[in-house]
């Protein structure tokens, strides 16, 4: 079942430890089929050098197994909220990369800097609020996939346009058209995480990029059909 699919979502695995994104078994990396309403994850706890593809678990929207002998990753819910919210992703990661990390343990946004970051989120990667005690202790993955999108919302950022999200004291998600997208995002958030940090120590009067540079670093990579500036 989804047998490209699986080898896509486990070659997009293999390169969260290859960029140095994860430690031991933290972090995962999802796809989906969204003609089949199935959903393809990392199986929960398994060492990435010992992953294979056909370990990937197949789940449907209810997170129920439809195909594997192992558990779905422990973070499946909040894959699953965040798929059934943003309808054009068609991969996602979750790590704990430590600059994405620190800005999320901070409760800090990581503010678009520079054209690296401008390249890639049209604006602030958001860290959601604090998740309240019900939400943590009635189902943490499902009510952070939740928060992550009342945070959108409420901010009215586009998620194609801002493909991450900082989880308030915990880390990372990012996703994007494919896994393969997704990781790459990943990449580049915790890269920009790393540097707005070092820029914040230099000089955090400066910090933030013009509109005009944003805008004009977006609509470069992204094309004008993807550009929703309100620069000038
Ligand atoms: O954030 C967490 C745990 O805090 C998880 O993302 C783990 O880091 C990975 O869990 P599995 O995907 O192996 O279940």
């Amino acid at each position: 079942m989804l047998t490209e699919l699986k080898e896509k979502v486990y070659q997009a695995n293999l390169l969260l430890p290859e960029y140095n994104l994860i430690t031991f078994t933290w972090g995962n990396v999802s796809g989906i089929d969204r003609e089949e309403g199935l959903i393809v994850i990392k199986p929960s706890g398994v060492e990435y050098d010992e992953l294979t593809s056909d370990q990937m678990v197949v789940v449907n929207f209810d997170g129920e197994i439809v195909e594997g002998n192992l558990n779905p990753s422990s973070d499946t819910a909040t894959h699953i909220e965040l798929y059934k919210a943003f309808p054009d992703i068609g991969g996602i990661v979750h790590t704990h990369s430590p600059w994405a990390v620190s800005f999320a343990q901070a409760g800090l946004d990581i503010p678009a800097a520079g054209t690296t970051h401008g390249d890639y989120f049209y604006g602030s990667i958001p860290v959601t609020r604090e998740m309240k005690k019900d939400e943590i202790q009635v189902d943490y993955e499902k009510q952070t996939g939740s928060v992550i999108i009342e945070t959108f919302n409420k901010k009215d950022i586009n998620p194609n346009q801002v493909p991450g999200v900082l989880v308030n004291d915990h880390g990372p998600f990012t996703w994007g058209d494919s896994p393969a997208e997704a990781v790459h995002n990943s990449v580049v958030l915790e890269q920009v995480a790393e540097m707005t940090y070092h820029s914040l120590q230099l000089n955090a009067e400066n910090i933030q990029m013009s509109q005009s540079l944003l805008d004009k670093h977006y609509l470069r990579k992204h094309g004008k059909d993807a550009y929703y500036g309100q620069g000038k």
